[in-house]
């Protein structure tokens, strides 16, 4: 019987062409299997010289290219293009098996061998060549084969070997560029995050290494599945994972796990695909949260991509976490009667009023949440003892004393009136959730984990029994926006070594995330297990021009040059909500707006909701957390707004809440920049941010 496989390339052409085109594939795929049997027609390549690739007819302009089977049974689609095109990829191109990771390769021989006689030429009058330094059998080892090796023993500089990026085998010229860069072979191998397999490898079985590369190639069995993996072209994530992310995705853990790594490295990718994984293998019911609403209505997006949505639909619940926190409280007391923000600021006002106190509300309302709630202080004489790390002003016991004084007041309040806030219903729920036997959830999944706050943590611990598989997380604590630093042992969750991070990113440009990374440059960031995290290695494949930094006079002038910049995109053939612009300012946001709006440039403000076709997406830098643009514009990266003046507490007055501010500032901008797939422009008026003369 024969089987259909779709390489990632052919999915690529596929989501470029012209409509009636792609259904024109699609009607000759749907049938394909059917076609095989009554004698589907797979034109031979003159001239070929790999002859298992063959073409077939789309329509009178159009052919596909397939690499079918000599023995087996497996026919992997690999392109679509106008007739000659088709013949010309095909006929110059050979596919084998790779020797270290066993798995299929594609490669332009002809443009090798074409290219050979020059760099032979070049190399007699060098005095040494790229790959002095490494021997054959190291190169053997990395899966470099005789074509490649004749071809890198010629090579002299890196430009020779930067120019081979489409003719050799993809793998095979990245663990050259990083033996040419210096890597040892080990570190070489290491960059590609790899296995190298301990399979017996046979070069002629091109079946068992299509079967291996689960990376680039994706089986559909019957019309359906093929339907389905066709129906969003673009969206490569549903269906070809990078080795290392299938492993976190499809592993068996004992306990909680996690997976880290910088922006855009799939994190979020992962957290969907181990939710559909646990939903269909695991043992129940499936939670699928995170911090915000709107985050969590991105991951539901996420997850109806997924082909067989409509099979685990009904084993996976999403919602965030306060959601879940709301609920469980509901069913026990009914509705719930909240605190407003301004309420809750009369409150504090009246109890600091009544008890004669010098504090402010603002200081007492953060005391309450980030040591009392946060480390679960029930008594005087534990908020004595609790740590006020990251705190603001010092206090001296006579003035904890008097700041319990005022925390029990307002819990005492909210008991008496009935009163909830957002922590108390989490709390509360946590509480009652502990008393349960059956727990709600039988895995957990969480994405953007470091930004939530220890009573959530506790929330989630206590929604789902400790067992295998219990708890997933997906967190990069690089990307911290909110004010919760915490340890994960102190809310009850080990990780014990159950962690991995990714490190190839597959949103933005190296450019991009070179320079963005530069924000970060010397911060010291912790892991939430008591130790640094670190961000190097990542890294991205992607090339475009660098973000562009430009300052303007006043911020009218930069207000006008964001118009023009997203105007200019928008002439060039990007989709308007293809284009993002973040700022640190509500205030920010509306001018933004008002400025596109005049220029009729359609707008959507996130602060309504996740982005919309046909609107260039406006919002704070907060509200781009987990979204992503084509091009984007991060503006007002000005002195006095960024980083926020009322986000940041004082040097004079906590010399490490001063630091943390900064950091989360830093953090903050790093995260808007970080969205930018393409092209990214960072603009500011009058003086630059202090974040960005620290660039230069
Ligand atoms: N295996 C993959 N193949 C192709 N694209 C991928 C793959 N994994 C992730 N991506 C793409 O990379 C981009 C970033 O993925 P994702 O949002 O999961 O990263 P993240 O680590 O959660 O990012 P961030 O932390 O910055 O929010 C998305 O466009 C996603 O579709």
């Amino acid at each position: 019987m024969a089987r259909l496989a779709i390489d990632r390339d052919f999915l690529l052409d596929f989501a470029k062409l012209e409509k009636s085109v792609q259904d024109r594939v699609t009607e000759v795929f749907t049938k394909f299997e059917h076609a095989r049997h009554t004698g589907i027609h797979l034109e031979k390549i003159a001239n070929a010289r790999d002859d298992r690739f063959r073409t077939i007819r789309i329509d009178q302009f159009w052919r596909g290219v397939v690499l079918a089977p000599e023995a087996g049974d497996i026919y992997t689609l690999l392109k679509v293009l106008p007739h000659d095109d088709a013949y010309a990829w095909a006929q110059r191109r050979t596919a084998t098996v790779n020797g270290a990771t066993g798995r299929i390769e594609i490669r332009d021989v002809e443009a090798i061998d074409a290219s050979l006689p020059h760099l032979e030429q070049v190399a007699q009058d060098a005095p040494r060549r790229l790959f002095d330094h490494v021997s054959d059998s190291d190169l053997r080892r990395l899966g470099i084969d005789g074509q490649t090796l004749a071809f890198a023993r010629v090579l002299t500089d890196e430009a020779q070997l930067e120019a081979a990026e489409g003719l050799l085998p993809s793998v095979q010229w990245k663990v050259l560029t990083a033996l040419a860069a210096g890597y040892t072979p080990e570190e070489a191998w290491d960059e590609l995050c790899v296995d190298i397999t301990s399979e017996q490898i046979d070069p002629d079985d091109l079946d068992a290494a299509v079967e291996r590369s689960r990376d680039r190639v994706v089986f559909v069995d019957g019309p359906d599945e093929l339907l389905s993996v066709l129906a969003y072209p673009f969206a490569l994530w549903r269906v070809y994972l990078h080795p290392v992310q299938r492993s976190v995705v499809e592993a068996s853990y004992r306990g909680p796990a996690r997976i880290t790594g910088g922006p855009g490295t799939g994190k979020t990718v992962v957290a969907l695909h181990r939710a559909r994984h646990l939903a269909r293998t695991g043992e129940g019911k499936v939670l699928v949260t995170t911090f915000t609403s709107t985050l969590a209505e991105s991951l539901r997006a996420g997850l109806m991509l997924l082909d067989d949505y409509d099979e685990f639909v009904d084993r996976i619940d999403v919602a965030h976490v306060d959601q879940l926190a709301h609920r469980i409280v509901r069913e026990e007391h009914g509705a719930l009667r909240m605190l407003t923000g301004a309420q809750e600021r009369e409150l504090w006002s009246t109890i600091i009023r009544d008890l004669g106190l010098s504090f402010t509300p603002a200081f007492l309302a953060e005391e309450w949440r980030q040591v009392v709630i946060a480390q679960q202080v029930r008594s005087a004489q534990d908020y004595l003892a609790a740590k006020r790390t990251g705190r603001g002003r010092p206090l001296g016991s006579q003035q904890r004393a008097h700041v319990w004084q005022a925390i029990w007041e307002f819990e005492a309040a909210l008991r008496e009136q009935g009163l909830w806030t957002h922590e108390t219903v989490c709390v509360e729920a946590a509480r009652l959730l502990a008393e349960r036997d059956r727990k709600p959830y039988r895995h957990i999944v969480v994405d953007e984990a470091q930004d939530l706050s220890p009573e959530k943590w506790r929330l989630l611990r206590a929604a789902v029994s400790e067992g295998p598989n219990d708890l997933f997380f997906a967190a990069d604590t690089h990307q911290r926006i909110y004010q919760h630093q915490v340890t994960l042992r102190d809310v009850g969750i080990t990780i014990a070594g159950r962690s991995t991070r990714l490190r190839i990113n597959y949103r933005t440009t190296a450019e991009i995330l070179a320079w963005s990374l530069g924000l970060l440059h010397g911060e010291r960031i912790d892991d939430m297990d008591g130790g640094v995290e670190s961000i190097t290695g990542c890294r991205s494949e992607l090339h475009g021009p660098p973000p562009t930094v430009q300052g303007f006079a006043s911020k009218e002038d930069e207000l006008c040059a964001v118009a023009a910049a997203v105007r200019e995109w928008m002439d060039s053939g990007v989709a308007p909500e293809e284009i993002g612009v973040a700022v640190r300012s509500n205030r920010l946001v509306k001018e933004v707006a008002e400025t596109l709006n005049a220029e009729s440039i359609p707008v959507r403000e996130l602060a309504g909701g996740l982005p919309e076709d046909g609107a260039v997406s406006v919002g704070t830098m907060h509200r781009m957390k987990g979204l992503e643009f084509r091009c984007l514009v991060v503006a007002g990266v000005s002195e006095g707004q960024l980083p926020a003046p009322k986000a940041v507490v004082p040097e004079s007055e906590d010399k490490a809440a001063h630091r943390a501010g900064l950091q989360r500032e830093r953090c903050l901008l790093f995260v808007a920049c970080t969205r930018a797939r393409e092209q990214l422009l960072v603009t500011w008026s009058c003086e630059p941010s202090p974040f960005l003369t620290a660039l230069s």
